[in-house]
């Protein structure tokens, strides 16, 4: 690869679409390319994460959660390092600021300072060889393709003011045959299921991903909402027509004696297993992330051992996008699927290492946004790039989720022959 000299490298401190602080970074070239990322930010968090670097408790601004820090990061050390010298490839810069950080978690410059540079200098990059991110990001042994956007419809957890445990309730077009009859699809479900909670008396207020938050209780209350949407919608509910994935982020709704909070129940780690197997039998659910707490390992394998030939079980509180956690749970037989979220790991190089990873695993593989974003649509691309078929951005409305599902109808217009859907290795996976 010829060299290229970075010349340009800048923060701002932005607001994410919680109203809290986040950072945008722009990187320019010596070429004249230039690249920009908007960092998003998370609340059900893993413990393992790399860490957002906010500014102090004491500190008036914005109760203490400025990242003006963060910004300091990027302005000064990590500027100096990049407009230092030369270099040859975004793997070698991520690796440097790794190193510049120095510390396992990302902690000192921060994550949200670093993925920004990563992901900033990726778009740059892309730039100056003149094609689409995803172009970019794509790897040889990849073929890439469109992925089934997954629609988190009704929000509930630490995303919504509602009763509702469980987090995320998402519809998942497998009958479409491209991203636009699928985008249409969650739309037209959303809409019936706004109409449907409002005969019923139901708030359509709406949660942190733009799902509506009813006050419902139990998580089988939810799923028969979103079957009956689907069908006023005039779409079949199941695995081959709109399918249903869940995250109930299960970390969210531990107790300290280790049982798991659902609704009026206080169940154990068998029990709430016993519930999802009814649950999958009940309705069209193909894919449960974050199903048990991440600290729950003995649960993660009965788990695995009871529903892991039947449906999807995501790791994302316990997996943390970290190539060296996810390598140990492939070994270990945890779980058959990784979220991928690139401020959990915080930079774009150990991104697609946690991808590729995955991928050499037999692990799936769901590239997803966070709770708080930015209008920045980076994760199409990289869905696309990773070509494992399978995206969630929250609800079909409010635009920083759309940003992203609209980024992948002009990709797809862009790029006609590229395939949409889930490759057929995960769809015979689970028998579609
Ligand atoms: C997107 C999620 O939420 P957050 O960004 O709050 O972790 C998730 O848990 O998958
Ligand atoms: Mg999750």
């Amino acid at each position: 690869m010829t060299r290229f000299e970075i010349i340009n490298v800048d923060a701002l401190e932005i607001l994410d679409s919680r109203g809290r602080p986040t950072l945008s970074v722009h990187i320019g070239l010596a070429d004249g390319s230039t690249g920009w990322a908007g960092v998003p930010s998370g609340a059900s968090t893993g413990s393992r994460e790399a860490v957002e670097l906010r500014d102090h408790e004491d500190d008036s601004r914005y109760g203490g959660a400025g990242v003006l820090k963060a910004v300091g990061s990027v302005e000064g050390e990590i500027a100096r390092l990049l407009r230092r010298c030369g270099w040859t490839s975004l793997a070698e810069v991520d690796e440097a600021l790794v190193e510049l950080d120095g510390t396992d978690d990302k902690s000192r410059l921060g994550a949200n300072a670093i993925v920004g540079v990563s992901m900033a200098l990726a778009r740059a990059l892309a730039a100056r060889e003149g094609g689409l991110l995803y172009e970019y990001l794509v790897s040889e042994q990849v073929a890439p393709r469109l992925p089934v956007p997954h629609f988190n419809v009704l929000n509930g957890g630490v995303h919504a003011a509602n009763p509702l445990d469980f987090q995320e309730f998402m519809i998942a077009p497998m009958c479409a045959t491209s991203m636009s009859e699928a985008v249409q699809i969650g739309a037209e479900v959303y809409a019936a299921l706004r109409r449907r909670l409002a005969a019923e008396g139901q708030t359509t207020t709406l949660g942190d991903e733009g799902g509506f938050a009813p006050q419902l209780t139990d998580p089988e209350e939810a799923l028969a909402l979103l079957v009956t949407a689907t069908e006023n919608a005039g779409y079949t509910p199941g695995l081959r027509g709109v399918a249903i994935a869940l995250d109930p982020a299960a970390s969210e709704f531990r107790e300290p004696d280790g049982s798991y909070r659902v609704g009026r129940a206080r169940l154990s780690t068998s029990e709430l297993i016993k519930r999802y197997a009814v649950m999958i039998e009940d309705y069209p659910i193909w894919s449960i992330e974050d199903g048990l707490a991440e600290d729950d390992e003995d649960g993660w394998h009965s788990l695995t051992g009871r529903l892991g030939d039947r449906i999807q079980l995501v790791g994302d509180d316990n997996f943390v996008t970290n190539p060296k956690i996810i390598k140990s749970a492939i070994e270990r037989g945890i779980g058959n699927a990784a979220l991928i979220k690139l401020n959990q790991i915080g930079t774009v190089t150990e991104t697609l290492q946690a991808i590729a990873l995955c991928r050499d695993g037999g692990y799936a593989q769901m590239i997803s946004h966070r709770s708080g974003e930015t209008h920045d649509d980076f994760i199409a691309d990289l869905a696309v790039a990773a070509g494992c078929g399978q995206i969630k951005s929250g609800a079909p409305a409010r635009g920083e989720r759309v940003a992203k599902y609209n980024r992948l109808l002009e990709i797809a217009a862009h790029d006609p022959h590229l395939p949409f859907g889930l490759p057929g290795v995960i769809s015979r996976r689970h028998a579609f």
